[in-house]
């Protein structure tokens, strides 16, 4: 059996975080784990109120899965505080998992603060060097790089920057674009376009979340990075293409269509 570790903000209303995570996991097939940085109280709407952990809680649940069980591959998400931000990679230096996947969480999709506006430097400086890939959207994309992004020769640049930070791959998403969600994956060489038809829908709660799952997930299962996130792009578009109307904001995305499909349901 491959295993997945998140290490994520969990979310009370199931679509993104820790919650979306774990699922995209399960639907792949991987045993997943978690480590919890911080509880939201959140929905589809919203985000009520935030607590982030202590630092030495987080500390102990990654040291306390990797000191027993393999992990395959790791998917970072919300991390919320600086502290946190420099007690994960420091955790992380001593058990180097193969593969991490992070996520650089800022805002929620319904505009709250995910991260603490002075913890982006931590970010860049402890985190963005450990990773095999870095999956910002345009806005994360635009804070980390310093630049704004309105044309494409501003998405290349952007990910040269971020890469010059000592990330291995970016996979600039586009899902925040005005057309097509097209995503840009860079290596350090060449540049790859994932190409994607916006779904008219408002059920992209967690899309991000998932897509850095979804690669995670197939990493664990033996995958290289770029077939890896082929079938992350096909998992996340399939998912929101099949989307659930709850709530009463942005639902959530369909990770059960997997087990639909394998169990012709
Ligand atoms: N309406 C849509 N139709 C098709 N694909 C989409 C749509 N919205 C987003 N995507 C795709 O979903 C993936 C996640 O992109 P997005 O830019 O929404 O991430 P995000 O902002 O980090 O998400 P979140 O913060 O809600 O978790 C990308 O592959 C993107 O192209
Ligand atoms: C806990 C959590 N992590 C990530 C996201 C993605 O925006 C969210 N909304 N909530």
């Amino acid at each position: 059996m491959k295993t997945a570790l998140t290490i994520a903000g969990s979310d009370s209303g199931g679509g993104a975080g820790i919650q979306a995570d774990l699922k995209t996991f399960s639907a792949h097939h991987v045993f997943g784990m978690s480590v919890i940085t911080a509880v939201t109280a959140q929905n589809t709407v919203e985000v009520r109120s935030i607590q982030t952990m202590s630092k030495e809680i987080i500390r102990d649940q990654i040291s306390a899965v990797f000191d027993d069980i393999e992990v395959h591959a790791v998917k970072i998400g919300m991390l919320g505080s600086a502290e946190n931000i420099e007690m994960v990679a420091k955790t992380l230096h001593t058990y180097k998992p193969q593969h991490i996947i992070l996520d650089p969480v800022m805002i929620s999709k319904s505009g709250d603060h995910l991260l603490e506006i002075d913890a982006v430097e931590a970010l860049k400086k402890h985190l963005i060097p450990m990773a095999t890939i870095v999956t910002p959207n345009l806005p994360e994309a635009e804070t980390l790089s310093g630049i704004t992004i309105q044309s494409k020769q501003d998405l290349y640049e952007a990910c040269q920057i971020i890469e010059q930070l000592g990330a291995k791959a970016i996979l600039l998403k586009g899902g925040h674009s005005a057309g097509d969600p097209n995503d840009l994956y860079y290596d350090g060489a060449n540049y790859t376009w994932l190409r994607g038809e916006r779904i008219l829908t408002k059920n992209t709660h967690g899309t991000g979340c998932t897509l850095s799952s979804a690669i995670a997930a197939n990493m664990a299962n033996g995958l290289g990075i770029e077939d890896a996130i082929y079938h992350a792009k096909e998992y996340i578009t399939k998912a929101i293409c099949e989307s659930f109307a709850i709530g009463k904001g942005h639902g959530p995305v369909n990770h059960f269509y997997r087990f639909q499909e394998v169990h012709q349901l």
